[in-house]
């Protein structure tokens, strides 16, 4: 868009000289007006030929104008530089000073030439004016000029009247008059002149005041020409930006329609498919409610049938309860009848590093008696001492760890029914003590203690659909130089004995961390933390697992809500520290030996007491029997693993564990009672 504005450098400048040219015209004509009185003044007493001479003068000037107009504009130009008066009336030649007079002004010398301007005689300020006029240069509708030219006129005229003809020569009165009357003429034009003079300053002020009026205006036009030039701009930029965006929505659109062709397509295929399912539905709601109508009707038939079998289903489960009664009493009578202190005696393998040595004989009767003797003996003519032991079961070196659970599980059902248990790994150190009880990770090889409880997680949910909870807590201690220490807390406590009740059937032990165990994984890990804690104390007293007894203890509190009864089993799994014998200087030395030897061996007086029903056991004789008390009384099962070493170096170790494995089988405790609690 092209703007009809001027272009934003047009400077509206009004020369300074502009404002100074006319004081110097109104100077000039000043001076002339002096010249022309004095010249007045001087003709007065001058001869006639003075007054010639001022003709001659004037003739000449204008047969100065029949001259080539070249000659005269040069001369116009010089005196225009000497005489401020031609500038000033030049300057003034435009008909609109106010929007012209700079442009007007700089062409002045060069457009001048070919108008063929008179040359203005200084002198002569009407004469300059006049010429000024007369050329066209001063076009200006300024009354002021106008009048001025007429006052001239008349004043010519008047000149020419007063003055009259020019007296002889002679007539000095005469001449005296003429000049007095020119003089008079003269005064009364000076007079038209300062007033025309004045009429110019005044024209000037309003021209000069127009001027500034006129300059803020083309300020301010110039402002808003460059701010909406400016703004041409941003709207330029806002109609780029708008074209893009139309583009751009236009592409939108087209794509819109297309989806919107494709929505629609798509909507009415759905439509379609909506109908054809809404018909669909139609049918199978009436299909629906014929059946319901169907199942209402044998849902009255049904009732009755519900109800005979709920009564059915509450009979059988007084069945099942009154069968799970039978079934532990039956369990309990087999324990019983097995006996309450059952006694196994398993032989392990010989193992890889053994291999360079002797194994004892042994003989394998049946599956409850061996009979074992040195190597030697076989070899030699000696009578050989009959070394024969039975027991509950015995377990060869090829027996695995299932073998032995199989046996164990129903001890471990037992406790699940709130029955107390305890069972021994008793046997001399290497004979495969620890081996039985823990064992090593993986199916095959773990032992009693994880196998145990994995029974238990197993059993478990069989109870529970019976309507028993059942929760498991876990400890682990050992028991070293007569001292408790808990294998689940890293830091060292003090730990006492103490009675549970009143009645003494319970004990529990005090700063004793327990566990609840959720999982199987859970207990190894509490087995693994054991272990672990074990093997510590191991570095301090060298061969510390085979002088020490280590308990893993597992409480089985179950509840049922139905029955408001709660029973309490409790499993201890004892490795006990090995019995071997040692030679009795070391023995005197040793402090822990002489209490591990004093423990194994009241336990062997406790079972005795048991065995012969003394008023008086002595359970508190040692840590060990007082701390399974519980498990060795009346109200327990107990169940003694004997572990034998099959090397011929170990034959008297082995022979006096037999021994007293089988004076312990012996022992008889009495009819156990189940421990039930009423909520
Ligand atoms: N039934 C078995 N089958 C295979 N290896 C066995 C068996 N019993 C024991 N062992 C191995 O015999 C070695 C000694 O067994 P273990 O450490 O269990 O004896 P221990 O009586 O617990 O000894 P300690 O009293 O010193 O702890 C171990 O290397 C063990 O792996």
């Amino acid at each position: 868009m092209e703007s009809r504005l001027p272009k934003a450098n047009f400077q509206f400048k009004v020369p300074a000289r502009t404002a100074t040219a006319a004081p110097s015209s109104i100077n000039a004509i000043k001076a002339n007006l002096t010249a022309s009185t004095s010249d007045a003044k001087a003709s007065t007493v001058k001869t006639v030929e003075t007054s010639k001479n001022m003709s001659a003068t004037s003739s000449a000037s204008k047969t100065d104008e029949n001259k080539a107009p070249m000659t005269r504009t040069n001369t116009l130009t010089t005196q225009s530089k000497v005489n401020g008066i031609a500038r000033g009336a030049v300057k003034r030649t435009g008909a609109n000073v106010n929007n012209v007079i700079e442009p007007k002004r700089a062409n002045l010398k060069t457009t001048m030439k070919p108008t063929g301007i008179r040359p203005v005689r200084p002198a002569t300020t009407i004469g300059a004016l006049r010429s000024a006029t007369a050329s066209g240069a001063v076009k200006s509708t300024s009354a002021a000029t106008k009048n001025l030219r007429v006052a001239n006129a008349a004043s010519t005229a008047t000149t020419s009247k007063t003055t009259g003809a020019k007296p002889s020569k002679w007539d000095l009165k005469g001449r005296l008059e003429y000049t007095n009357n020119e003089l008079t003429a003269l005064k009364q034009k000076h007079k038209d002149v300062t007033s025309q003079f004045n009429d110019i300053q005044e024209e000037i002020i309003s021209l000069r005041e127009s001027e500034s009026t006129n300059r803020l205006k083309a300020e301010t036009l110039e402002k808003t020409y460059s701010k909406i030039n400016d703004e041409i701009k941003s709207l330029k930029s806002k109609i780029d930006e708008l074209t893009k965006e139309r583009d751009r929505l236009s592409e939108e659109l087209k794509e819109s329609k297309e989806l919107y062709e494709e929505t629609a397509k798509s909507l009415e295929e759905f439509k379609n498919d909506v109908e054809t399912k809404a018909t669909l539905i139609k049918n199978q709601t009436n299909e629906i409610a014929q059946l319901k109508e169907e199942l209402e009707e044998h849902k009255k038939s049904s009732t009755k049938e519900i109800n005979e079998l709920t009564a059915k289903n509450n009979d059988l489960s007084d069945l099942v309860m009154d069968l799970d009664k039978d079934r532990r009493a039956l369990h309990n009578a087999i324990q019983e009848l097995k006996g309450n202190i059952r006694v196994f005696c398993r032989i392990r393998p010989k193992i890889p590093k053994e291999a360079s040595k002797n194994l004892c004989t042994i003989n394998y009767l049946d599956e409850c008696t061996l009979e074992i003797s040195k190597a030697e003996d076989a070899y030699s003519n000696k009578v050989k001492q009959r070394n024969e032991f039975s027991f509950d079961r015995v377990f060869p070196p090829n027996s695995t760890q299932e073998d032995v659970f199989k046996e164990l599980s129903m001890l471990v059902q037992s406790a699940l029914e709130g029955y107390n248990v305890c069972v021994f790994a008793y046997g001399q150190t290497g004979s495969g003590k620890t081996y039985t009880m823990e064992g090593f990770p993986g199916t095959e090889t773990e032992g009693m203690i994880p196998r145990t409880v994995k029974h238990i997680f197993k059993e478990m949910k069989h109870f529970e659909m019976l309507g028993w909870e059942y929760k498991i807590e876990a400890s682990f201690l050992e028991i070293y130089n007569e001292q408790i220490v808990d294998l689940l807390d890293y830091q060292r406590k003090s730990h006492d004995i103490r009675m549970a009740d009143s009645k003494g059937t319970d004990l529990y032990v005090t700063n004793l961390l327990v566990q609840e165990i959720n999982s199987p994984e859970e207990l190894n890990q509490c087995l693994l933390m054991a272990q672990e804690n074990r093997a510590m104390a191991a570095t301090q007293s060298n061969e510390r697992s085979s002088r020490s007894h280590s308990v893993a203890r597992i409480r089985l509190i179950g509840t049922h809500s139905g029955k408001q009864e709660v029973c309490i089993g409790n499993l201890n799994l004892v490795d006990l520290a090995g019995s071997e014998r040692l030679k009795n200087e070391e023995a005197a030395r040793i402090a822990e030996t002489k209490n591990i030897n004093k423990s194994l061996a009241n336990l062997g007086h406790v079972i005795l007491a048991l065995l012969q029903k003394q008023d008086h056991i002595p359970y508190r004789n040692s840590k060990l029997t007082h701390l399974l008390m519980p498990s060795l009384g009346g109200n327990s099962k107990t169940l003694m693993l004997l572990n034998i070493s099959p090397l011929d170096e170990a034959f008297n170790e082995s022979l006096n564990s037999l021994r007293f494995g089988f004076n312990v089988n012996n022992c008889k405790t009495g009819t156990v009672k189940k421990v039930k609690t009423t909520m």
